[in-house]
């Protein structure tokens, strides 16, 4: 294997209040892929930064092929040969795809950006991704999560990466193109290039790594393993210092009750002819490939977006959602999948987004604010939650991926509402904070909520809906009983345009 690619010697790396890093190593090997993995707010994202030059460590030492590595900027990663692709997707939409691969690293030829060579270059990168029929002067905007996704991954493969780092690039893709990035990473890896992965998802995890690190409160949790030698609960156990009982917790005292909302026939751009309904206490899940249409029904049922045609009833009586606020007041919120750009605002603060959409209740006589209310709330289902670190008044944006998406649910959580719609709920969700998030669901369920669930984790569908509606193309393909009668085939089936 000879001397290590990258190796990370006792890094601390602080924060005010927190110690994210202390004392951490981790090496990757040349030519392998190496997992990181460990619960929201562990210090993953920390350690990447520190890699690439963002966050400058209090303490440690940083070597790169077996020399100390000097790393001040991202643009020092990049001359070593690291690119990243990130959790969050980091491209600009209004930007073509070409401009978005070369943007700060255009090719010039004369001083001037060598256009010919950019585009060809860009459509050899993404042919290597399965994009190969995409046109790349198209704004990035006119993707999808999942193609943008890709977009990055060939930005990488074109700048000859020797380390790539990939944060969670999985969460927005199809299963489809979740097996095409496996078999890729691994294609690549058989060239030569090492890839440090982290993922929430375990099993993605177990396919491709060959090495494990695992961190626990900003700290080495045990040695670096084979992952050959270890089992998905014993990196568990790694994680979050016990085993899970249950991935998926059971419901104990839920009645299925009058049915809540029912959507009839609802048509807009992205989708056609769409009805289903769902009960008090019922969990509808929401099943689809990227690009299936999931997204957009809701948010037009939630009034984020224009129906061109279609009724929305809510116990029983026609309702009329044109604007989010109209939803809100009538009592049915969308727990947004995309939590940057709609979900939080985040220079604010954990209680001022998690009391946002429910201001009036804390509002005194005089109209002024009880702030020490709301603080109480926050700090209630912020325990409840675990979010992590629980401090109300820390800057949302300073909060891991997983922590933030406590935040959003915990938003609509305090609103009350009789119809939960929550897309993608345990997207770069820990294995740990997945349970508690179900369990938050089975309560309000409990409480006589209903609750639709679009997702695109069949595990999750078949573990926790009641029923499971399936779209293809904009199209309603069926609904059927989570009761054991269909299961996964059917299921994808369905999902892939086909008929039971
Ligand atoms: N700029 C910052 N300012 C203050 N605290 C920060 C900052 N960046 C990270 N933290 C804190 O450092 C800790 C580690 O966060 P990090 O983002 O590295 O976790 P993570 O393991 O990547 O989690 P996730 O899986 O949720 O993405 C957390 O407590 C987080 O709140």
């Amino acid at each position: 294997m000879g001397v290590p690619l990258l190796e990370m010697r006792n890094i601390t790396k602080m924060f005010p209040g927190v110690v994210a890093l202390s004392e951490v190593n981790l090496t990757v090997d040349q030519g392998e892929i190496h997992l990181l993995l460990g619960e929201n707010g562990a210090g993953k994202s920390t350690m990447i930064k520190t890699i690439i030059g963002i966050n400058k460590p209090e303490g440690g030492e940083m070597f790169w092929l077996g020399q100390p590595m000097k790393i001040n900027s991202l643009d020092d990663a990049y001359e070593l040969g690291i690119s990243v692709i990130y959790q969050e997707l980091s491209n600009i939409p209004c930007l073509s795809i070409v401009e978005n691969m070369y943007l700060g690293f255009e090719k010039r030829k004369s001083g001037f950006i060598d256009w010919k060579e950019q585009r060809a270059c860009a459509k050899k990168a993404l042919e290597r991704v399965g994009l190969s029929d995409i046109d790349v002067d198209m704004p990035m905007e006119k993707l999808g999560m999942g193609q943008r996704q890709l977009v990055e991954i060939a930005r990488a493969i074109d700048r000859n990466a020797k380390l790539i780092i990939m944060d969670e690039p999985t969460s927005s893709l199809s299963r489809k193109e979740i097996d095409f990035l496996m078999d890729l990473m691994l294609e690549l890896n058989s060239e030569g290039v090492s890839i440090l992965f982290i993922t929430h998802k375990l099993d993605e995890a177990k396919r491709v790594g060959d090495r494990v690190t695992v961190l626990r409160n900003g700290q080495n949790s045990g040695e670096t393993l084979q992952v050959k030698d270890v089992t998905e609960d014993d990196i568990i156990q790694m994680m979050v210092g016990r085993t899970l009982e249950e991935k998926y917790p059971k419901r104990k005292d839920v009645k299925i009750g009058k049915e809540v909302l029912r959507c009839e026939g609802l048509c807009a751009d992205k989708f056609d002819e769409v009805s289903f309904s769902v009960r008090s206490g019922e969990m509808l899940g929401v099943f689809g490939l990227v690009g299936a249409g999931r997204t957009e029904v809701m948010r037009a049922l939630f009034g984020a977006d224009a129906l061109a045609d279609g009724k929305i009833y809510l116990e029983e009586k026609e309702v009329i959602m044109k604007h989010p606020r109209d939803a809100i007041k009538q009592g049915v919120v969308l727990i947004t999948e995309n939590r940057k750009e709609e979900g939080l605002i985040l220079i604010h603060d954990v209680v001022e987004n998690g009391t946002l959409v429910t201001l009036e209740k804390f509002k005194r006589k005089g109209g002024l604010l009880d702030n020490k209310k709301r603080r109480e709330m926050v700090q209630k289902h912020g325990e409840a939650l675990n979010l992590r670190p629980l401090q109300p008044d820390k800057q949302s944006l300073n909060f891991s991926g997983g922590n933030q998406q406590k935040i959003v649910i915990m938003k609509w959580l305090l609103s009350g509402a009789k119809v939960f719609i929550f897309d993608e709920p345990t997207k770069g969700v820990d294995v740990g904070a997945k349970v508690e998030i179900y369990n938050i669901m089975n309560q309000l369920l409990e409480d006589g909520a209903a609750i639709i669930m679009v997702s695109s984790e069949m595990d999750e569908i078949l573990g926790m809906s009641d029923r499971v509606m399936v779209m293809y193309e904009g199209k309603e393909m069926g609904i059927v009983e989570n009761d054991g009668s269909v299961g996964q085939e059917e299921i994808l089936t369905l999902a892939t345009g086909g008929t039971l």
